[in-house]
């Protein structure tokens, strides 16, 4: 991998890598073409994933290439969909957090494959039980049932997605999917009763009536020609040689069995796709009054039937509308062009909230019940940017959604990184890059932007025209730097804007929009509340009908969904991944450098790899950084007492750091290289395994600890490494709510038997640390206290009666400190017996640091010189005595705080076996 750098995961997501060492555009490309030619369709910017569509199958995406990219460090393999899989996946297991992968790039680029691939290698390389395997399957058999009815054959790609979708994936603690959740964004409804040339219906139609069974399609009033219905001929192509409708319908047929569908619900289901086919047959014609009557009755009949509506209602509700005059409702006929416009708002209400009904169905498959926290990993793939000839209102929508993506991404990135090392302090150029807020902000403020002029123009009382809403556009954003009408372009662009259009100067390109038909006010909804057919009578709610409420417009709607996916993705961990298009033929190899510098411009690309080069590797918090590292500098191991900062300072200084390799922020560490980073990593674990060896403190790195424990005592299959890791992961989450907090507390959580040799290790490494902890919180005068208390118990433990009685009373410093000459460490009364007589006298005992001196008020009686002490003994009996044998001689002394006083006389001696308790004495 040229130029690449080996990373690792374990010290974050920022690490990276650059594999271009040029920043100019025309090496950027070159690079790309280079790669793309020799089948290396992938390429890193930092983390980001670039990837060129190839057209082919390619052998990089077997189930062996998925194991290799399991578990291995970010960039130790060649750039991959399964890298960015498997580190989002790692990186959630091990610090328990939300993830999304953001898969942009315009339409047929590769986003839905991408996706699709990133589920693969979840399902294939994921943990997984009997159980859970049916988790798994609905996951992945949601997508051909989504695709089916979601998906259509368009000039740019032969299955596009016409929805927007956001799919979670979440996990349990052990790191296997367990459920999922799905969101849609807005079909194009549009596509339901008209197809541009070329392009097709949804897939659902045609693999319907290719591989629907005889008596499916009898029940349902079909024919097995697709030529039969008008809405699936416009574009002219309902035999598409790549795809297999008969194949697939298969496969979706399949894929309803798992995703728990009922026979009723594909009855109704099917009723409703055939229904929307039926109402394209319907022809009107005019009466002699010049109203619309329905021309053959065979159609509305099926319909009927399949919708379960009352004939005439259905009738009716076709060829009038109704009017609210005063406070009655009154039924207006409607001529014939009406009508048809009343079909198709028909045809399109119950195909746009069948496919709602259908997400939620599935939403339902997918749901885990079971309440216990799980992480996720959202999968954000959504349609692509779009320039047509004629421009809807819904690829207004598309193109809006993908200018709120790139600014979620822009806010994410590019701005966020320079704006820290502004905020830290650290010298930067700012690298320039073009902010789309402004085109955001034309699109969705309030009051100012053109989604609120479109609701204002559709919701006032009175006729709102396609023309009222360009010339209000004109009037509130016709100053605005991105927003274009005839009336306000130039005499050059005047020609290639018609006068019912608007142009947006988006990010990606220009748009021309159609401004006919933006102000939709809905379909007659009141028949379809009455329906027997369950999924309408869920999908059409009766309450809708209150006229009183204010509907909200589709645009707001679909402003507020993404308005809300916006927030759900922001409190996430992001992965990026930008697809591109390599030509416009579908062609593998085929790299046109003009299409693809489009892309690389629009999609930020320059800018990004600009920040990246120009910026650090990684940055991290003062402390942040100093928890981690400190271990590698005796200055700042165990503990640093003064700031953050002037420790990391310490640590950089020692371990070696070159200036040109970091830059100290306000509050945190930036260093440039990822191998400086790498090398201090490698320093760090060095130095890991030898805390462990010797006893670590940290619970976390026992975790680890116990891990490589486990991973070395090999073979074991896999359920039972699943099994071990969930008894490990039960025990170490039990014992952690029971771990000792001190010294004296001797409980230790009996361990299941296969842990028994771990939870060993663990209770000594437990042990130590609250010994050192314990230790630490002394304070000096405790510490001598202490440490005279060990040489007593070294004498005298288990030998001489009183000693238990004798531990929890303080030693004092001097009994007698009247007495005591300046010199003298201690000073205590004792009764010194006479050689011959035995007789008593009452004597003083001063200890120096040199010498014992027996002292008669202030005469000194005897001096005994510890360098001529040769060992004393003490009675094992209660007896307060004690006889030093020196030179010359035994002294025979008895003194009320034996234990003190011996002990003081040996820790002064530094003798420390100068003391036998002896019997008979
Ligand atoms: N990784 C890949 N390997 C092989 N072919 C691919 C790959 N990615 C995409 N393709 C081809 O490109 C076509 C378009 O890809 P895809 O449907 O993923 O595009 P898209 O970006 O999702 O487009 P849209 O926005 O229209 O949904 C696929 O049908 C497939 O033929």
């Amino acid at each position: 991998m040229e130029g690449a750098l080996i990373a690792r995961d374990r010290v974050g997501v920022q690490d990276f890598v650059l594999l271009d060492s040029h920043t100019s555009e025309a090496a950027f490309l070159n690079n790309l073409r280079k790669r793309y030619q020799e089948n290396l369709i992938y390429t890193y910017i930092g983390t980001l994933l670039v990837s060129v569509n190839p057209y082919k199958e390619l052998d990089i995406y077997t189930v062996t290439q998925m194991q290799l990219y399991r578990g291995v460090n970010f960039f130790e393999l060649p750039p991959h969909l399964y890298a960015i899989a498997d580190n989002a996946y790692r990186v959630m297991c091990s610090e328990y957090n939300n993830h999304f992968i953001l898969i942009s790039g315009e339409s047929g680029a590769g986003k839905t494959e991408a996706s699709k691939k990133i589920l693969q290698y979840y399902a294939v390389t994921c943990p997984t039980t009997e159980q859970l395997q049916v988790v798994r399957d609905r996951l992945l058999l949601s997508n051909p049932v989504l695709e089916a009815f979601g998906n259509a054959k368009t000039l740019r790609n032969d299955n596009s997605s016409r929805f927007g979708k956001y799919m979670d994936i979440q996990f349990d603690f052990k790191g296997a999917p367990v459920g999922g959740h799905i969101l849609s964004y807005l079909i194009e409804k549009s596509r339901v009763v008209h197809q541009n040339h070329g392009e097709r219906n949804f897939h659902i139609f045609y693999q319907l009536l290719e591989g629907g069974e005889k008596d499916l399609l009898c029940w349902l009033g079909l024919e097995r020609n697709p030529q039969k219905y008008a809405y699936l001929i416009q574009g002219r192509c309902a035999k598409v040689f790549s795809i297999n409708d008969k194949n697939d319908w298969k496969i979706v047929r399949k894929a309803f069995s798992i995703i728990d569908f009922t026979e009723k619900d594909l009855e109704h289901l099917f009723g409703i796709v055939a229904s929307v086919l039926h109402l394209g047959n319907i022809q009107f014609e005019e009466d002699s009054n010049g109203h619309a009557i329905i021309r053959n009755g065979t159609q509305i009949k099926w319909i009927s039937k399949l919708l379960g509506v009352h004939l005439s209602i259905l009738q009716e509700a076709l060829t009038h509308r109704k009017i609210e005059a005063r406070s009655e409702e009154v039924l207006s006929p409607l001529n014939v062009d009406l009508a048809f416009y009343a079909r198709d708002a028909v045809a399109k209400a119950i195909y746009g909230r069948t496919f709602t009904w259908l997400v939620n169905k599935i939403n339902g498959s997918l749901a885990n019940k079971d309440s216990t926290r799980k992480t996720v990993i959202g999968l954000l793939d959504i349609y692509g940017f779009e320039v047509l000839d004629t421009n809807s209102f819904e690829q207004f929508c598309i193109n809006y959604c993908n200018e709120k993506l790139q600014q979620l991404l822009i806010e994410m990135t590019l701005k966020a990184e320079q704006e820290e090392y502004e905020m830290e302090g650290i010298e930067w150029e700012p690298i320039p890059y073009f902010n789309n807020k402004i085109i955001c902000d034309l699109v969705e403020q309030k009051h100012k932007g053109i989604i609120s002029i479109l609701d204002e123009e559709c919701l006032r009382p009175g006729e709102a025209t396609d023309l009222s809403f360009l010339e209000k556009l004109e009037e509130k954003v016709g100053d605005h730097a991105h927003f274009v009408t005839r009336k306000l372009a130039d005499q050059k662009t005047r020609k290639s804007i018609d006068w019912v259009d608007f142009r947006l100067l988006h990010y990606a390109g220009e748009v021309t929009y159609c401004a006919v038909g933006e102000c939709d006010r809905g379909a007659a909804l009141e028949v379809l509340c009455n329906s027997k057919n369950g999924i309408i009578r869920d999908c059409f709610l009766l309450s809708e009908l209150d006229s009183r409420r204010r509907p909200e417009t589709v645009a707001t709607q679909f402003k507020n969904s993404l308005m809300s996916l916006i927030e759900i993705l922001m409190s996430k961990e992001p992965s990026y991944i930008r697809c591109i298009k390599p030509n416009e033929n579908k062609e593998p190899g085929m790299f046109d450098d003009c299409l693809i510098r489009h892309q690389v411009k629009y999609l930020g690309l320059m800018e990004h790899l600009r920040v990246r080069r120009a910026g650090f590797a990684y940055r991290r918090k003062y402390e942040h950084f100093l928890q981690r590292y400190k271990s590698l500098c005796p200055a700042t191991w165990p503990h640093w007492h003064g700031p953050a900062a002037e420790g990391v300072e310490r640590l950089i200084k020692h371990i070696g750091y070159k200036p040109e390799e970091y830059k100290l922020g306000r509050t945190k560490i930036f260093i440039r290289f990822p191998k400086t980073l790498f090398a201090t990593e490698d320093a760090f674990e060095i130095r890991k395994h030898m805390l462990v060896q010797c006893g670590s403190p940290d619970l976390d790195i026992s975790c680890r600890f116990i891990k490589g424990f486990i991973n070395r005592k090999k073979p074991l299959c896999p359920e039972n490494i699943e099994f071990v890791r969930l008894v490990q992961y039960k025990y170490l989450m039990k014992l952690r709510d029971h771990i000792p907090r001190n010294v004296l507390d001797k409980s230790w959580l009996q361990p299941p038997s296969i842990l028994e040799e771990i939870s060993e290790m663990l209770q000594k490494m437990c042990t130590r640390n609250l010994v050192r902890k314990y230790c630490r919180g002394l304070t000096p005068e405790r510490k001598v206290q202490l440490q005279q208390k060990a040489v007593t118990s070294a004498i005298f433990r288990g030998k001489k009666e009183g000693y238990q009685q004798s531990i929890n009373l303080p030693f004092a410093d001097t009994r007698l400190s009247e007495y005591m000459s300046p010199y003298s460490q201690y000073a205590t009364p004792v009764v010194k017996y006479d050689r011959n007589g035995f007789k008593a006298r009452e004597r003083l005992l001063v200890l120096t640091q040199s010498s014992a001196y027996v002292v008669e008020m202030a005469k000194i009686k005897q001096k005994i010189d510890y360098a001529t002490l040769k060992g004393n003994s003490a009675n094992p009996s209660g007896a307060a005595s004690v006889a030093w044998s020196v030179q010359g001689g035994d002294v025979i002394l008895q003194c009320e705080h034996i234990f003190e006083t011996v002990t003081k006389l040996c820790m002064l001696a530094n003798k420390q076996n100068l003391v036998k308790v002896v019997k008979g004495r």
